[in-house]
């Protein structure tokens, strides 16, 4: 029960236990998105819900960019880091599709609620927002940004105890991180 309400009662930081080094609390958050998606696999099991649905994905990504655009955020790449964040979340949601239906006393006996699990999303999108602004100057040094996400990745993976699904999400969802985008010489 807790898990279904903790990220509406409290500070993100309460959640989930941050990540070490400079792309730690960009990495705690989108931990805690890909934790989410098990609340939507949860909502959607057993119920003619789609796990991907293209019209929700796009009001995402626009959402996204506006938002960037309004924070000087590079659209582009924020639209990109989303992208990912919507392919993990479908990673995650198809694999607990397939661990319940082979399982099927490992499936939720409970049904949350997907409109509020998409209003947390959508509050965790502002956040991670925040944070691709005040890490742009490492995620612009190709080098230093690969050491600080093989560092909070691993660190948040290992305090979350995230499973084999979890983590390939937790990989797609830092594909783009790294990746220069942008006028050349923006990055100091
Ligand atoms: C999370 C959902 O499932 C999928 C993933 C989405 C996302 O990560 O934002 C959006 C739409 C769906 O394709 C959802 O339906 O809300």
């Amino acid at each position: 029960m807790a898990a279904d309400t903790r990220a509406a009662t409290g500070p993100a930081s309460a959640t989930v236990a941050e990540p070490l080094g400079k792309l730690g609390p960009l990495t705690g958050l989108v931990i805690e998105r890909i934790q989410v998606s098990d609340d939507v696999a949860a909502s959607k099991f057993g119920t003619d819900s789609p796990i991907e649905d293209p019209v929700r994905e796009a009001q995402v990504l626009d959402s996204v960019r506006k938002q960037a655009e309004a924070a000087g955020v590079n659209a582009d790449a924020a639209v990109a880091f989303f992208r990912d964040q919507i392919t993990a979340s479908k990673i995650v949601q198809r694999g607990l599709f397939d661990r319940w239906t082979a399982h099927p006393e490992e499936a939720p006996t409970t049904r949350p609620d997907l409109g509020s699990i998409r209003s947390k999303l959508d509050g965790l999108a502002t956040a991670l927002l925040a944070e691709l602004k005040d890490t742009e100057q490492v995620r612009g040094k190709p080098v230093a940004c690969r050491v600080q996400l093989a560092l909070a990745g691993v660190s948040g993976a290992a305090a979350e105890h995230l499973d084999a699904l979890h983590r390939q999400a937790l990989r797609a969802a830092t594909d783009s991180v790294c990746r220069p985008a942008g006028p050349a010489g923006s990055n100091g």
